[in-house]
């Protein structure tokens, strides 16, 4: 089964092969070239055993923190507001379950500028991306996808972002444009329409499904970096060459066929430098942040939606690529 994709993997060891002597045609039948280890029933648009184990870390924070929520006699005793997404502040249990905590105030809720200055710094200082501008290129596109579809669902989609157009859509609205009182202090009606323009004018943000969007960034955020990341740090096939990728042909082979001239800049040299491990310590922090709002916010299913969203728009950056050349060619993947 697997001799037919042999040439179109084999294509980057060609010169060390080369140098090999005429035992090596035997040792090559019984014990496969690593880029071809993947079971070939693999779609390349899913990711590799590794890359669902990593992500699966994801919904089982929220499983945790949640359970936590649901099972901690302190957190269940206080009552919790589902207008304000919070259990009442005078009882917080934790400091952690409070809005005004330093984490959220400096870093979820400035968590795009925190991922674009990990990633960033990563870019900058990771010697293994080679001397060319070619993959910090790439990356920065990878980065725009993402920092568009962070606009899109928390900032502004042609008017009111995503997250507040699905509130309205599945019949929120701001409270106080139900009380006749309070129309005039909010100027047009377009205002309304976002969940910021609504706390401003003292509103609450009532009765629609409110996707988390804390969720929503901590994920896509932190993804993004160890996706970028860890394809330069460590010799793990799942994160090298056991991805696949569609040839323009219909064929599905390991990305090793892609690298540059057949050769793999990051081999060998893993280094950790400073970049690595800031654009990582952003990331676990996420992680931190996830769980306590995970434990402390929101509902389960405004969680889980959050989830969702932030895996649709990794799905596009990362695997949509493997599966689309024409996608490809504008994105690339990290590491190639
Ligand atoms: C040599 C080296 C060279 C280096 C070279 C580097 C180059 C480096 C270039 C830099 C250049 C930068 C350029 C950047 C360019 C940008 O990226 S600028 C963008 C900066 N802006 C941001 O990052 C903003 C990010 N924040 C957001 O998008 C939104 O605030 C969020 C995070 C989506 C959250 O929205 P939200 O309304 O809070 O929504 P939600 O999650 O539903 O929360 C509901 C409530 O529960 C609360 N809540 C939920 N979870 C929690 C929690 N865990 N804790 C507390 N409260 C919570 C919320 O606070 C919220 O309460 P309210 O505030 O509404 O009362």
């Amino acid at each position: 089964m697997s001799t037919h994709r042999k040439p179109n993997v084999t294509t980057r060891s060609a010169a060390s092969a080369s140098t090999t002597t005429t035992t090596t045609t035997t040792t090559t039948t019984t014990s496969p070239p690593p880029t071809i280890r993947s079971p070939a029933s693999l779609s390349p648009l899913l990711p590799t055993r590794l890359e669902s184990a990593l992500l699966a870390i994801y919904p089982l924070t929220l499983l945790l923190g949640s359970i936590f929520s649901t099972l901690s006699p302190t957190t269940r005793s206080i009552p919790y507001s589902a207008t304000t997404q919070s259990h009442d502040p005078a009882f917080a249990p934790s400091y952690f379950a409070t809005k005004k905590n330093v984490f959220n105030v400096w870093f979820v809720k400035k968590g795009w500028f925190w991922t674009t200055v990990a990633l960033g710094v990563f870019v900058v200082l990771n010697k293994n991306m080679g001397r060319g501008w070619r993959k910090r290129v790439k990356v920065g596109v990878r980065w725009g996808v993402a920092t568009g579809w962070w606009v899109l669902v928390t900032q502004w989609c042609f008017g009111a972002p995503l997250i507040d157009r699905g509130f309205l859509f599945t019949g929120g609205q701001c409270e106080m444009l139900q009380q006749q009182q309070g129309k005039e202090g909010m100027g047009e009606v377009r205002e309304v329409l976002t969940a910021a323009a609504c706390k401003a004018v003292g509103g609450a943000w009532r009765g629609g499904h409110d996707v988390s969007g804390h969720v929503f960034l901590l994920i896509l955020g932190s993804a993004l970096l160890w996706f970028e990341v860890l394809p330069a740090i460590t010799h793990a096939e799942g994160l090298r060459d056991g991805r696949r990728i569609m040839m323009g042909d219909g064929r599905v082979v390991s990305v090793g066929v892609e690298k540059e001239d057949g050769r793999d800049d990051d081999e060998g040299d893993k280094t950790t430098g400073g970049g690595t491990k800031f654009a990582l310590g952003v990331a676990a922090l996420m992680w931190w942040m996830l769980l306590m709002t995970a434990a402390y916010f929101h509902t389960w299913f405004e969680k889980f939606t959050g989830l969702l969203v932030a895996f649709a728009g990794l799905w596009v950056v990362y695997f949509l690529p493997r599966g689309v050349p024409g996608v490809r060619a504008v994105l690339g993947m990290p590491g190639v």
